[in-house]
């Protein structure tokens, strides 16, 4: 049976760095595995005068890096076409939809459109509008609008977009992308929760003592100064990527696995979130922003296009709270960062250690306390660079007499199936293509995220920061350890 997907791509930012490093690349590789085959064109569009052969260049150029043959290059690019316009001009829209329907005849598209919003997101609300009054979108196939982040600035400024959006499409229609939801460590979140007896039955307040998510970064703002000191880390990873993995974390079982079934539980999960008080912020969150390195490295406020008194995060730290039955009591630490020690994804869960240690009963009367020496038991979930888990357990230490040492159980992906496994975007236009939104995020998870963290961001834009406040290539500042020291815990991962 074939598996090919019937549509046209229209890319509005087709000249831009998202579209070249990631849209073209992923489009390829399902052209590669026959998803897209003969029925499949692809719409350019932007300001800059390209001509169909220069982007053919182009397309050909970002797929340099997948050493694909040339034959195979170039019957791909034939079926890209450009088109040069403003996106805020009507006759933009109408030359598209001109075009739009010569291909869909050339190439038995069947009125299947998906649009791709790869552009700054003031443009969105104008984009949507001009689609539904040019009558671009079609009767007989789907229309489907995909969505770049970031999705709004606060709620106010999301929910203003999602309702410029839903004047032209259903939320059926509506695909927000969030790459960290096409990754496939977090994709097993799922798998290992539900799928294991043994991690559900315990993944609740009795068992579970804390559970800490880091995303670390080990380079600094790159290309993207200008929007990145717009935003900062709090609203750049953790109102999207951080709370999406939370979410997928603590959601209640699913009655199925399906979009609508997941959706329901993860809103339940987020709106579960205990929403701070602004005198909570300084206690529960913490701030940072890179100085420079001893090694010559550029202090964040002297980076390209960055205001040399920017007071932006380039780190976040947090402690949150989900108030209901299973997550009572348990503290969620979050942190990311900039220029952290390095470039890695994990989730670390720490169970409560035995209550007592038949061991060493002196150890459980000298602590007078239900927690002993014996280490806790840590679940990890490595989401990248190293995809797989990791299970640190008590076990006998070899030899004579009767001591415990701690041990680890130890699975990875093997590298070549990695290398095989999609891309995050390869992943999600495959979803887009097929219909599946359940690796995208709904309207109300992106509401209550904003809801949840524009307290923070809006004590912090009250209250002058002292930064620069960490050194590059450390885990962010010392008040993010002693977040953690404060409750009587600390960072499973230390560099
Ligand atoms: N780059 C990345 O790694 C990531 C990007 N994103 C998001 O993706 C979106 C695009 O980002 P990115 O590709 O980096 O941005 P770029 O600045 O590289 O691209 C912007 C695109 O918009 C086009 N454009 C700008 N103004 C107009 C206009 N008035 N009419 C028509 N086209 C216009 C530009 O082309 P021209 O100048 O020719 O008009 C260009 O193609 C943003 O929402 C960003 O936040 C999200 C995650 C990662
Ligand atoms: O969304 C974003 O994510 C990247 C990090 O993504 P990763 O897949 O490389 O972990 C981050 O650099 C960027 O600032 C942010 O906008």
């Amino acid at each position: 049976m074939s598996n090919e997907k019937i549509a046209l791509f229209t890319i509005f930012g087709g000249t831009g760095d998202l579209a070249q490093r990631k849209l073209y690349p992923s489009l390829f590789k399902l052209y590669q595995k026959g998803y897209l085959k003969d029925h499949f064109a692809v719409i350019g569009t932007a300001r800059r005068p390209w001509t169909d052969d220069h982007y053919h260049e182009v397309i050909s150029d970002s797929l340099a890096d997948l050493n694909a043959d040339q034959e195979t290059v170039e019957q791909f690019a034939s079926h890209f076409y450009y088109q040069s316009h403003d996106v805020t001009d009507a006759e933009h829209y109408r030359t598209l939809k001109k075009l739009s329907e010569k291909l869909d005849a050339q190439y038995g598209l069947q009125g299947n459109r998906i649009f791709y919003l790869a552009m700054a997101p003031n443009f969105f609300g104008t984009i949507a509008q001009h689609l539904r009054s040019e009558n671009i979108l079609t009767d007989n196939g789907f229309n489907r609008v995909i969505i770049e982040k970031p999705f709004g600035h606060d709620f106010e400024s999301a929910k203003e977009l999602n309702d410029q959006l839903t004047a032209t499409f259903n939320e059926n229609q509506i695909y927000r992308i969030d790459h960290y939801l096409g990754k496939e460590m977090i994709q097993n979140i799922t798998a290992i929760r539900f799928g294991n007896n043994i991690w559900e039955s315990l993944w609740n307040n009795r068992y579970i003592d804390n559970i800490q998510i880091t995303l670390s970064e080990k380079l600094g703002v790159e290309e993207r100064a200008v929007y990145y000191d717009n935003s900062g880390a709090l609203r750049d990873m953790v109102q999207n990527h951080i709370l999406q993995i939370l979410s997928l974390l603590t959601m209640d079982q699913p009655v199925e696995f399906t979009e609508n079934d997941i959706d329901v539980e993860k809103v339940k999960a987020l709106r579960s979130l205990r929403p701070l008080k602004p005198e909570e912020v300084a206690t529960n969150f913490v701030r940072g922003q890179y100085g420079a390195g001893d090694d010559g490295a550029k202090a964040y406020r002297d980076e390209d296009k960055i205001s040399p008194d920017s007071n932006t995060d380039t780190f976040v730290a947090g402690k949150v709270m989900i108030d209901n039955y299973r997550w009572s009591g348990v503290p969620f630490y979050i942190r990311t960062g900039k220029r952290l020690a390095d470039k890695f994804t994990r989730i670390d869960v720490v169970f409560k250690r035995p209550v007592v240690n038949i061991f060493n009963h002196d150890d459980v009367r000298a602590n007078d306390d239900a927690a002993t020496s014996l280490d806790p038991n840590i679940l990890t979930i490595n989401v990248e660079p190293t995809e797989g888990f990791e299970l640190r357990m008590n076990a006998k230490a070899i030899g004579q007499g009767f001591a415990t040492t701690p041990v680890k159980l130890n699975y990875s992906h093997d590298a070549e199936a990695t290398a095989g496994s999609p891309e995050a975007y390869e992943r999600l236009l495959h979803d887009a293509l097929n219909g599946d939104a359940t690796n995208f995020t709904h309207w109300q998870e992106v509401a209550d995220s904003w809801k949840f963290v524009d307290v923070i961001q809006q004590y912090w834009d009250e209250h002058q920061p002292e930064f620069p406040n960490y050194r590059p290539g450390t885990m962010g500042p010392d008040a993010a350890d002693e977040l953690l020291r404060k409750d009587g815990h600390r960072w499973v991962y230390r560099n």
